[in-house]
């Protein structure tokens, strides 16, 4: 049999493609000829570790500074309350969620030598090691929730590279789809976040989980001269940089020709290692995924697969019985916080009327009920004007009590999903004793003027049809509509039980819900 040998198929190490896993008997042969390997290795040798210094051409810089941040950036309030009180949750809706993730280690490159009746032992034709599986995240339309996402997503190990030069099958990916809207940021493992909380009570038993999470800091180490502030991702280290077979690790230290490739490959092991340097970042702020994705963006890269011992084929190494490991994996946590979408909020004390009125302009249908905290969960619903007119969407969510922002009731959790609203509706209840000191209480509790003069505001008294014809009632409107009118925002008396002037509210949201004149 004569074999082609086509040298522009041989295998190398830098650049190359991968090749399929071959089944057919007949091995083409595309090894890498000893003057390959030679000339490759003696690249290396000019890129040595020092020479390399701290700077990877195009791809910034592996020097790293020291941050502190702080404990409340890297993990969430509202999952370490929500798991340790096991708060009521209704339906599956699940808004936060902390995943472990790993990506796949890559596979080993193998020690072969061809062999058939002729030859006992012929040139070496181990193959490379597959590429460890990757974790990519990807925000989808039609998901409205993190209830089905798993608490683990491991990345699949690439596997071991074969004789006959045939590559490993690199690990499969991983892919985490989840809803439009949701911000994934690095965190702590919440084991860890517990114990520092722990420590700090254990020092302070007067101190709240509020402000060790604000006072707390945490270093971290982030690459240097980056705009965004970034984390950077640190995997294992490698345990062994070689892999031996017949002849010990201790038999090849002792010979120079082991020693000085050995050397060489100090370097190939050292870009390597900052490739990984460049690609395992994390912005501190997180992946803002408020579009859906034509493509999904990597979390954690899969290690890359060692070389099989062809690579080290040369006119002084003619049998290597040896071969490079594949590169660890990464595992890391990560925050999935879902920040609803929605045009505008609705925010009022509980049995204010919010989820009535949600259910008579649109097409959602969420509890009801005479009881405080009929709602435990955000509910968007879709407000359309009629056919062919304007459409936007208004989330409900759970009452806000004196108190809320330090987690008294419900707390504030649920203001995430109306902190991209471009209007908040401020519901208030006529029927109770004074809603002007409601209207107050609310503004405090979500962060104070400053904070709503950012948002189109409109204010809507409900209960209207309760004691209608008293004048206390009426005075109670008018002093909200004075106060309103001061702030230069919208005021509008309304029965959403009885649907008295639902339609005048509906044309009132669609103005709220517009952009205000400085984003246009
Ligand atoms: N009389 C009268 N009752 C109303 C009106 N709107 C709502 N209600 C009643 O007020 C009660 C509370 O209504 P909800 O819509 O559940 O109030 P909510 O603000 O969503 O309450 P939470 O879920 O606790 O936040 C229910 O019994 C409603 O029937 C109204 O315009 N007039």
């Amino acid at each position: 049999m004569t074999i082609v040998r086509s040298s522009f198929l041989r295998r190398q190490p830098w650049g190359r493609g991968r090749f399929p896993r071959l089944y057919s008997t007949k091995v083409p042969d595309n090894a890498p000829r000893a003057a390959d390997n030679e000339q490759w290795l003696e690249t290396l040798r000019h890129t040595t570790p020092a020479k390399q210094g701290r700077q990877w051409p195009g791809r910034g810089t592996s020097q790293t500074d020291l941050i502190e941040v702080p404990l409340g950036d890297v993990t969430s309030i509202n999952y370490l309350q929500r798991y340790n009180k096991h708060k009521h949750s209704q339906g599956n809706f699940v808004d936060v969620r902390i995943v472990k993730c790993r990506s796949g280690a890559g596979g080993s490159g193998a020690v072969s030598f061809f062999r058939d009746a002729g030859r006992s032992i012929g040139p070496p034709d181990g193959g490379d090691g597959g590429a460890g599986g990757s974790i990519y995240v990807q925000a989808v339309a039609g998901l409205g929730s993190l209830a089905k996402m798993k608490t683990t997503y491991i990345g699949e190990d690439g596997e071991a590279g074969a004789a006959r030069q045939l590559d490993g099958v690199n690990g499969k990916d991983i892919l985490i789809q989840v809803p439009v809207g949701t911000v994934v940021k690095w965190c702590l493992p919440p084991q860890k976040v517990r114990e520092l909380v722990e420590k700090e009570l254990w020092k302070d038993q007067g101190t709240t989980l509020r402000s060790i999470l604000a006072s707390k800091t945490i270093p971290l180490n982030s690459p240097c001269g980056s705009n965004e502030k970034t984390i950077q991702l640190y995997r294992h280290q490698m345990a062994e940089s070689w892999l031996f077979k017949d002849k010990s690790k201790e038999y090849h230290e002792t010979k120079d020709w082991f020693k000085i490739l050995h050397k060489k490959m100090e370097a190939y092991d050292h870009s390597l290692k900052q490739s990984e340097m460049f690609y395992d970042r994390f912005p501190l702020n997180g992946l803002d995924l408020e579009q859906p994705m034509s493509k999904p963006v990597c979390l954690l890269k899969g290690g890359k697969g060692g070389l099989g011992n062809m690579h080290f084929l040369t006119n002084v190494i003619r049998n290597p019985r040896f071969s490079k490991p594949g590169r660890n994996g990464l595992e890391q946590y990560f925050l999935f916080e879902l920040k609803s979408i929605a045009d505008l909020g609705l925010i009022g004390l509980p049995n204010a009327g919010k989820s009535t009125i949600l259910n008579k302009i649109s097409n959602a249908k969420p509890k009801i009920g005479h009881w405080q905290f009929t709602t435990l969960n955000p509910t968007i619903g879709t407000v359309s004007l009629g056919f062919g007119q304007d459409v936007f969407t208004v989330a409900d969510i759970p009452g806000i009590i004196e108190g809320a922002s330090l987690d008294k009731g419900m707390g504030l959790e649920f203001l995430r999903h109306i902190e991209r609203s471009k209007g908040w509706v401020f519901v208030l209840n006529l029927a109770n004793e004074n809603p002007l000191n409601e209207l107050r209480l609310l503004i405090d509790e979500v962060g104070g003027l400053e904070k709503v003069k950012t948002k189109n505001v409109l204010i809507v008294c409900n209960k209207a049809d309760i004691d209608f014809d008293n004048s206390k009632s009426l005075a109670k409107y008018l002093q909200v509509e004075q106060f309103s009118k001061g702030q230069e925002w919208d005021c509008l008396p309304i029965s959403a039980l009885k649907e008295e002037n639902i339609e005048v509210l509906k044309q009132k949201l669609l103005q709220c819900a517009r952009p205000s004149h400085d984003e246009k």
